[in-house]
Parts: structure tokens; sequence; C-alpha cells
């Protein structure tokens, strides 16, 4: 029996998103990294899967998954996406979706002509503690002690920055990704500061490379671009697929506002993969 998908993305960063709150799949890392695979899968930069929320006030439980079968705490892209979908389903602009990283709440704006909505997902509080991202030493977050001296956080999913004038230093971020300093490795963020309301940003992703738009890094690189004082805390952030407005609220909690749409649906064997 065929499995029905979602090809979802947001700026670009696309997804398969499979529901799975009625049947659990049980998809295996494997199976989950040949779906991802773009020459013999179905192709994406994640893979997505909701199962029943274990919170009554989430609509639903939300995994991430990078295509080489990793999972990560966060998809910022990826979050507005499943919340667009949810919204559509139940009629509710307002929503909370359940992460491994923590209960995210959701404003979904009616979409466009193209089907395109705006969605706001309230991404919470960066963590900055080292533990947390986690490195593999004490040191200070917001200067890391490598060639560049990035600064990092947790979004969820690990992040370090490096602020760049040249965005072509992003060349560095496979090595840097696997870099002792990262003992679960971490997303690779390069960032051109262009006005203290507006940045450059290229994302090299943990498990996935570079892709069009990486949500979480788009909060990881303006809070850290705040934190050392290079940038007010409202930013427009410019990835290679567009967009995003992030703003570090005085609460702390970091808000994320971007589109999201969905592609195509389709049904694939999953059987036909290796499990
Ligand atoms: N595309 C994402 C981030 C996906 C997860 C990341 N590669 C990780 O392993 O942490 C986004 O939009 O945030």
């Amino acid at each position: 029996m065929p499995t029905h998908f979602r090809k979802m993305h947001g700026l670009g960063n696309d997804f398969v998103v499979i529901d799975e709150r009625e049947y659990p799949l049980n998809l295996t890392p494997t199976r989950i990294a040949a779906l991802a695979d773009r020459r013999r899968g179905i192709g994406c930069d994640q893979f997505v899967t909701l199962s029943p929320a274990t919170i009554t006030e989430a609509l639903a439980f939300v995994r991430f998954f990078n295509p080489d079968g990793s999972e990560a705490g966060a998809c910022g892209n990826a979050s507005r996406c499943v919340a667009s979908l949810l919204a559509a389903e139940t009629g509710n602009t307002e929503l909370t979706i359940q992460t491994r990283g923590g209960l995210l709440k959701a404003h979904v704006r009616p979409a466009d002509e193209e089907g395109r909505a705006t969605v706001t997902v309230d991404m919470g509080r960066p963590r900055t503690d080292w533990q947390d991202i986690p490195l593999a030493q004490e040191t200070d977050t917001l200067r890391l002690p490598l060639e560049g001296e990035p600064a990092a956080l947790s979004m969820g999913n690990p992040h370090a920055t490096f602020f760049v004038e040249d965005l072509a230093e992003a060349e560095r971020g496979p090595a840097l990704e696997m870099d002792p300093l990262f003992p679960d490795r971490a997303n690779i963020g390069f960032a051109r500061i262009d006005a203290p309301d507006r940045m450059r940003l290229r994302v090299w992703e943990r498990g996935a490379g570079f892709t069009l738009a990486c949500g979480s890094g788009a909060c990881a690189a303006a809070v850290n671009a705040a934190r050392r004082g290079l940038a007010g805390r409202r930013m427009t952030v410019e990835v290679d697929g567009g967009e995003m407005l992030i703003a570090w609220e005085a609460n702390d909690h970091v808000l994320m506002t971007g589109p999201a749409q969905l592609a195509f649906e389709g049904a694939v064997d999953l059987k036909a993969y290796p499990e």
C-alpha cells in the first residue's frame, strides 16, 4: 500500500513530510536516507514526520531528519511548513507543535494566490551555555577558539556563526561541521552584516550540506549578531532562497517569520527502499 507524502518548502529549503499520526511507520535512518536521496528517492533537504503529540496543547509531535538519516532537534523552515499544514487542516491560525527541541507556537496568515502562507514561529530561547550547544570543552560561546572566532548557540540544534566580509568563506563549512569542538557536529553559518537590521547568510547544514535557506541558522545568526553588538534585535536575513524576518524579543524568545508552501503531493512504496 503506497504511503502518502507531501513535498513542502520554505524559501527553497525542501521537505518530504509524512503524516504518521494514524499509522506509525517506524522508519529507520537507512530508509529515511534512501527516501531523502535526490538520485534514488523522493529527494529533500530534510525528512519530516508527524506523530501524535504527547502534550494536549500540541497538534502533533514533529521530527526532523537530515538526508544522512541523522535527527535534528529543530528545523525552522520545516516548522513553518508543518504549521501551515496544520492550520489548513484545523482552521486554527494560532497553534502549537511539539518538537524534540521544545514546544513551538506558530501564527499562520492566509496563503496568497500561489499557495504561499506567511508563518511566524516562536523558536523559543537561544541557549548559549557551552554544554547546551554542545561544545567539547568549556569556552566563551561568543568567540569560539577557531580561526575566525565564530559565535555559537543552540536553537534546539547546534549552530556556529562566522561574521565575514566575503561569503566565499562558506567553503570552510564542510570541515567545520566535523570539528572536534562540536561533539554532535554543527550547522555552520557565514553572515555578512549589511546594515544593523540586515544580513546576508549562507549555512552549511549538518547532515545536509548547503541549502537555499536555514531557518534555525537565520535565528542563530541574528541572535549571535546582536550578542556581538554587530546588529540590532530585529533583522531581515537574506539567504539564497529569499528573506526571513528574525526578532529576538525582550522575553528572550526568537520569532522567525517567513513563507511556507506546499509543492506537490504523492505516494511512495516504502518497501522499495532499504530498511
Ligand atoms: N533546514 C533547517 C535545519 C535542519 C536541521 C539541521 N541540518 C541540523 O542538523 O541541525 C532549518 O530551517 O532550520
